[in-house]
């Protein structure tokens, strides 16, 4: 893997942060004005809440640190990569390989399964398959029975869950392999509190267990004690 470590960002011989974050702007169309994001860095294993009015850049945010988006100025470390210094093919590999999404809709396969959405990142990536023990299925299995999928509904199509089940195989499917990072958009938007707070602990139970570090983004500032640290967009910042 390429590794443009930036030399200044951390000390020597100690791990990179999770996320770095230096002079993020970007801008959805010339005419727009620029979204400026204020810095951060978060040390691998640690949970970040970025939370913030409708329309102050979260989303953006995520796509701009999922690297699906190219930033108008400034950088994005990921695990001491320079995200955006890498080619488009080096790109997809290192989120295939280190980045756990949930989208605010899931965007699961509706015509696989529960295990089949929950296995997908062991097809697109050896190191996450590699990464599992005793295997992608079995490790899928598990996951799914930690977050409360009973094991009749394993073999069932997504699309035949409840939005609650869905939201947590999106969960599963995030958290499968290890990766450094999960990014997570808005995931319990749809759960009353009881379901929210235990999805949410859970998540970030099965994290801990990795040293696997969660960005979490939400209007919901009640989740906010679950997180080490705190982002606030739409500040004096932008
Ligand atoms: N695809 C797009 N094309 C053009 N402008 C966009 C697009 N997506 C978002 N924007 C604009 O970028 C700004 C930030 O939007 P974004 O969705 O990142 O905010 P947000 O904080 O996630 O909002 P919400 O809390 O409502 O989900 C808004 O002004 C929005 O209108």
């Amino acid at each position: 893997m390429t590794n443009t470590t930036d030399p200044a960002s951390h000390q020597p011989g100690t791990p990179p942060p999770a996320i770095e974050v230096r002079g993020l702007g970007f801008a959805w169309q010339k005419a727009q004005p620029t979204l400026h994001f204020p810095d951060f860095t978060l040390p691998q294993g640690e949970h970040l809440f970025v939370h913030g009015p409708s329309g102050t850049g979260k989303s953006t945010l995520l796509s701009l640190l999922a690297g699906m988006l190219q930033p108008a100025e400034g950088h994005v470390h990921l695990q001491g990569t320079d995200l955006y210094r890498l080619k488009t093919r080096a790109r997809d590999r290192f989120r295939a390989d280190h980045l756990g999404v949930i989208f605010q809709h899931f965007n699961l396969v509706p015509y696989l399964t529960a295990r089949g959405n929950a296995t997908l990142p062991c097809r697109l990536s050896a190191r996450r398959r590699d990464l599992t023990e005793p295997g992608a299925g079995p490790e899928a299995e598990r996951l799914l029975a930690s977050l409360a999928i009973p094991e009749d509904h394993w073999h069932r199509k997504v699309n035949r869950l409840s939005i609650g089940q869905q939201q947590r195989v999106a969960a599963a499917r995030a958290l499968i392999g290890a990766p450094g990072i999960i990014l997570a958009d808005e995931p319990t938007s749809a759960l009353d509190t009881d379901n929210r707070d235990r999805f949410l602990d859970l998540l970030l139970e099965l994290a801990d267990r990795h040293a696997t570090s969660v960005l979490f983004v939400s209007h919901d500032h009640t989740l906010a004690s679950h997180f080490h640290h705190h982002l606030e967009l739409g500040g004096s910042h932008g």
